[in-house]
């Protein structure tokens, strides 16, 4: 038997999970590590831990399954995009902590490019907007502000890299700085229509070209890990960023079907095929995944909050010990209240992009208590998905009775994944897998390997678990979707 390696290093734990040739999990080894909050909306991560995580997790994982490194055929690595990381190409040392995702410390700066006329430029080429969220301008601040940075790169001495490339460096003892194309796209230096890194673009960022990675299809040579890290060298075969794993994992191949994973955030994601479209409505072209030299592209709506506002209810509010006990409290929440919740902890993501937006609450009354709330919390979830699908909708012609896939941490709810159907108005699929991240990052790998089907043949193993379909009457569909709608826009208008 062989086996692949996935390695998911995600925004909150790194996972190693080792699949078995015919993509059966064998093993899975998880490891948390430590969020740094120096600064009121900047998040940030030790580079070191990313990567002691995920070389402690693969190892820890071919130890549980007591194989030998010899029968794993390749390393799949999927990972938190954006994320930023910046390291001497001679120590291998970052210069300073990676700017996560999630970080709005560049807010003012991409206001400024948007105040002088750059945003359409740069959405042509990246299929991105002027949004903190992306690598661009995280790493422009990183130049600004560590001394000597920026003369060092233009050296050729510094290298930057999404948190796929950094893992490839030291998997590689040094030997690859490349990322594929999935994750360049999330950069906003990366041209997705040539497939090129974007000349004028780092020349307006005042980024030098010398400190980016050369870019790969999805399934590709990546490198070989070190012989001392696991006994034997593995290539690395597949790389995405989680999100376009997912969308693998969930055989999205065909334009029109479509993924939204739930874990702190939400990420939904269109299959549009071979054509670049720039959406009207304010959601993000991306690259869903590249194989072969042929990129295929997707639409992508994501919200920075989903199961992060059940995080809020259990260590914030402390209204609950565990993230199960929501569904039993929104089953038994008064149905003559009507709570919006508006999660916007970080700012509010697609469609609407407001960094500096902050959350709020409509409609309490002297009754409202934890049940009233935890279902508020759910609900936002299936409003926050009804957004991005609409704005699908408007810009693609979406067949209408489109299923939507979904995994991820959250949709363990039954709850809340048949309020989702009830108002999205469609039916929502679950499958038997929902390690869906990983598997897509193995499956690439295995591809690679000659291990895996194709495309076409994996797709048929794609297995339900269970379906969703909307139960709720249209008025009352569109009765508690106009509530939310007049909340964004009180919440947006106030904050
Ligand atoms: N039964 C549940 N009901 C509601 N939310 C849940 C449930 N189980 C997990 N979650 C939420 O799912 C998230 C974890 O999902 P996961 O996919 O592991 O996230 P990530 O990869 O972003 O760390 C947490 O934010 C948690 O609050
Ligand atoms: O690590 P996750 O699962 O929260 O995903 C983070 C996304 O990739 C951010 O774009």
């Amino acid at each position: 038997m062989r086996f692949i390696l996935a390695i998911d290093q995600g925004t909150t734990s790194t996972r190693a999970i080792l699949f078995d040739q015919n993509l059966k999990v064998a093993a899975v080894s998880q490891q948390e590590f430590p969020q740094h909050f120096p600064a009121s909306g900047w998040v940030e991560h030790d580079a070191g831990d990313l990567w002691t995580s995920a070389a402690g997790t693969a190892r820890a994982v071919i130890e549980k399954a007591r194989i030998k490194a010899t029968s794993i055929a390749a390393i799949g690595i999927t990972n938190q995009r954006e994320t930023s990381v910046l390291w001497d190409r001679a120590t291998g040392k970052p210069l300073a902590r990676a700017i996560v995702w999630q970080d709005r410390r560049t807010a003012a700066f991409c206001a400024e490019l948007r105040e002088a006329g750059h945003e359409a430029m740069i959405t042509e080429r990246t299929g991105l907007l002027l949004d903190p969220y992306f690598s661009g301008t995280k790493l422009k601040w990183l130049l600004d502000t560590i001394p000597d940075a920026r003369a060092r790169a233009l050296r050729g001495e510094l290298a930057f890299g999404t948190v796929d490339s950094w893992l490839i460096w030291n998997l590689t003892g040094g030997r690859s700085h490349v990322t594929d194309a999935t994750n360049a796209a999330r950069t906003m230096l990366f041209n997705i229509r040539t497939n090129q890194w974007d000349k004028d673009i780092c020349a307006l960022l005042d980024i030098p070209m010398a400190l980016l990675p050369e870019v790969f299809d999805c399934a590709a040579d990546f490198g070989r890990s070190r012989a001392d890290l696991f006994g034997h060298e593995i290539p690395i075969l597949g790389v995405a960023g989680d999100q376009h794993a997912a969308t693998v994992g969930q055989a999205c191949f065909t334009p029109g079907m479509m993924k939204s994973t739930y874990g702190t955030g939400c990420f939904a994601m269109l299959n549009i095929g071979r054509d670049f479209v720039t959406s009207k409505n304010r959601l993000l072209t991306t690259i869903a995944y590249r194989l072969n030299g042929e990129t295929t592209y997707a639409l992508e709506g994501s919200i920075f909050i989903a199961g992060a506002v059940v995080q809020w209810l259990r260590d914030g509010l402390k209204i609950i010990r565990d993230a199960s006990e929501t569904q039993p409290l929104a089953i038994a929440a008064d149905d003559t209240q009507h709570l919006v919740m508006v999660p916007a902890f970080t700012g509010l993501g697609a469609p609407y992009w407001k960094p500096d937006c902050r959350g709020a609450i409509y409609g309490l009354t002297r009754s409202s208590g934890p049940k009233e709330f935890a279902r508020a919390a759910l609900e936002s979830v299936g409003f926050q998905t009804r957004d991005l699908l609409d704005a699908m909708r408007a810009d693609w012609g979406m067949a209408e009775d489109a299923i939507l896939r979904v995994d991820g941490g959250m949709v363990a709810s039954d709850w809340t994944m048949q309020f989702l159907a009830d108002i999205l108005g469609t039916s929502v699929d679950r499958p038997e897998m929902t390690e869906t991240t990983a598997l897509g990052a193995a499956y690439l790998a295995g591809l690679q390997a000659g291990l895996c089907p194709s495309p076409q043949d994996f797709a048929k193993n794609w297995a339900l678990e269970r379906r969703f379909d909307p139960k709720m009457d249209a008025g009352a569909r569109a009765d508690k979707y106009a509530r939310w709608v007049k909340a964004v826009q009180a919440t947006m208008m106030v904050t």
